[in-house]
C-alpha cells in the first residue's frame, strides 16, 4: 500500500468497550474487531481481559486491539488509586460502549440491579468526564432507564454534559419486535421489518409502535385480534425475561444484545462518518438544544392535556433519531401524533415508570 497518499481524510476511530470480558462484552468485541472503519479497539474490564484480548488479536483484520485490566492497587481507597488502565482505555476514544455490570437472575427485575450497577457506572462516568469528555457514550448496563440518568448527572457535575452524545442502548427491543412480528406472520425476513420502539427499556416502559412499522402491518388481520396483539406486545416488553428464564441462572441476553449493540453502533458510525443516514431509537435526555426536541415535548404536552393525564413529560425517552459527527442530528417527533389509542395508553403507563426510574438515578448521584 502507498504511504505517500495524503488524500485520505478518514478519521482515526478508537472504540472502547468497558466490561469487555463479559457475556455481552466478548461477542460485541468480536463483532467490532470485524469492523473495517475501526482503527483501535480498547478492551477494559476488572477481570479476564488479557485472555479475551489475546484471542481477538489472532483474527486477521486491521483493527488494533489494546488490553486494559484494572490493577489491584487501583482498588484501594488511597489517593494514589488512579485507575491508569481505565484512563488509558478511554483516552482519545471516539466511542465508548459500556456493557459493564451485573446481569439479572430469574426472579429479579432490572431495577434490582440498580445499586451495584449504579456504583459501577459512577466510576466509569467520572473517568470519562475527566479523561474522555468528548467521546460518544453508549450505555448498555441495566437498568438503562436509571443508569443513563446517573451518567447524565455525573457529566453535569463535571460540566462536560453534551446531550447529543449520551445514549441508552434500547435497540434490542426493536430487534425483538422485528423478529416476533415476522414469526407471527410467516417467520421469514425478520430484518425487513422496522418497528419503531419508544419509551424506556424495561417491562411496561417499552412501547413498540407496531402501527407505525415500515411494512403496513397495522392492516394485518392477525393484529386486529386484540389477544394476539396483546401477547405480541407483552412478548416484546418482557423479551428479556424469556432469555433470563431460558438461561436458568446463567445470566440474560448476551448474543442478541451483542448483535443489537453492534447494529446500533454501526448506525451511529454511519452518521458520524457521513456514509448513510439511518433512523433508530435510543434512550436520551430530552434537551431543548437537540433539533426536534422542542417539537417532541410540545406534541407530548398536547397529547397529555387532551387525555387529561397529569403525567410529567419524562426527562429521558427512547425516541427515533438520526446521527452525524456530533452525535444526534435530528430527533423524530412525528410518531407522537401517529400513535393509535392503544399505543397512547401504553405510552402514558411508560412515562410514569420512566419518571420513577429517572428519579432513582438522579437521587443516587445527589445523595
Ligand atoms: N441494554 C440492554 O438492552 C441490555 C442490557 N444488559 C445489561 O448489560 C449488563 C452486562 O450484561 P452481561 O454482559 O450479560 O454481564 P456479565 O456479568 O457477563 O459481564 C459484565 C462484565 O462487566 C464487568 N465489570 C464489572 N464491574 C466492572 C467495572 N467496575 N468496570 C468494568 N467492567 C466491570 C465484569 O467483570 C464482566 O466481565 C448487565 O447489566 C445487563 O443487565 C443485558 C442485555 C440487554
Ligand atoms: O432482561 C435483561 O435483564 C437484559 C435486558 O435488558 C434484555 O434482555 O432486554
Amino acid at each position: 500500500m502507498s504511504t505517500t497518499d495524503t488524500t485520505d481524510t478518514t478519521p482515526f476511530i478508537k472504540v472502547s468497550v468497558l466490561g469487555a470480558a463479559g457475556g455481552i462484552g466478548q461477542p460485541l468485541s468480536l463483532l467490532l474487531k470485524l469492523n473495517p472503519h475501526i482503527n483501535e479497539l480498547a478492551l477494559y474490564d476488572v477481570v479476564n481481559i488479557p485472555g479475551v484480548a489475546a484471542d481477538l488479536n489472532h483474527i486477521d483484520t486491521d483493527v488494533k486491539i489494546t488490553c486494559h485490566m484494572k490493577s489491584k492497587s487501583a482498588d484501594s481507597n488511597s489517593n494514589e488509586s488512579l485507575n491508569e488502565s481505565l484512563k488509558n482505555a478511554i483516552e482519545n476514544s471516539n466511542f465508548i460502549i459500556i456493557p459493564a455490570g451485573l446481569p439479572r437472575k430469574p426472579g429479579m427485575t432490572r431495577g434490582d440491579l440498580f445499586n451495584i450497577n449504579a456504583n459501577i457506572c459512577k466510576e466509569l462516568a467520572e473517568y470519562i468526564a475527566l479523561y474522555s469528555p468528548n467521546s460518544i457514550v453508549l450505555i448498555i448496563s441495566n437498568p438503562v432507564n436509571s443508569t443513563v440518568a446517573v451518567f447524565k448527572e455525573i457529566f453535569v457535575k463535571f460540566n462536560i454534559f453534551n446531550p447529543k452524545k449520551l445514549f441508552g442502548v434500547t435497540i434490542l427491543d426493536h430487534v425483538r419486535s422485528n423478529t416476533f412480528i415476522s414469526e407471527l406472520i410467516d417467520g421469514t425476513l425478520p430484518n425487513h421489518y422496522n418497528v419503531p420502539v419508544v419509551g424506556g427499556h424495561s417491562g411496561h416502559s417499552i412501547v413498540p409502535l407496531f402501527s407505525q412499522s415500515n411494512c403496513d402491518i397495522s392492516n394485518l388481520k392477525i393484529l386486529n385480534d386484540e389477544n394476539i396483539l396483546d401477547s405480541l406486545i407483552h412478548r416484546v416488553q418482557y423479551g428479556g425475561d424469556e432469555i433470563v428464564k431460558a438461561k436458568n441462572g446463567l445470566g440474560s441476553a448476551t448474543l442478541s444484545m451483542a448483535y443489537a449493540g453492534n447494529k446500533f453502533f454501526n448506525i451511529i458510525l454511519n452518521g458520524y462518518l457521513n456514509i448513510k443516514e439511518i433512523k433508530i431509537s435510543s434512550y436520551i435526555y430530552l434537551d431543548d438544544s437537540i433539533p426536534g426536541i422542542i417539537e417532541l415535548k410540545n406534541n407530548l404536552k398536547i397529547l397529555l392535556n387532551k387525555n387529561n393525564k397529569n403525567i410529567k413529560i419524562p426527562e429521558f425517552l427512547a425516541t427515533p433519531m438520526t446521527f452525524d459527527l456530533n452525535g444526534i442530528k435530528n430527533v423524530d417527533y412525528t410518531w407522537v401524533n401517529k400513535m393509535n389509542h392503544k399505543e397512547q395508553e401504553m405510552f402514558f403507563i411508560a412515562a410514569d415508570f420512566i419518571n420513577q426510574n429517572v428519579e432513582k438515578g438522579i437521587n443516587f448521584v445527589h445523595s
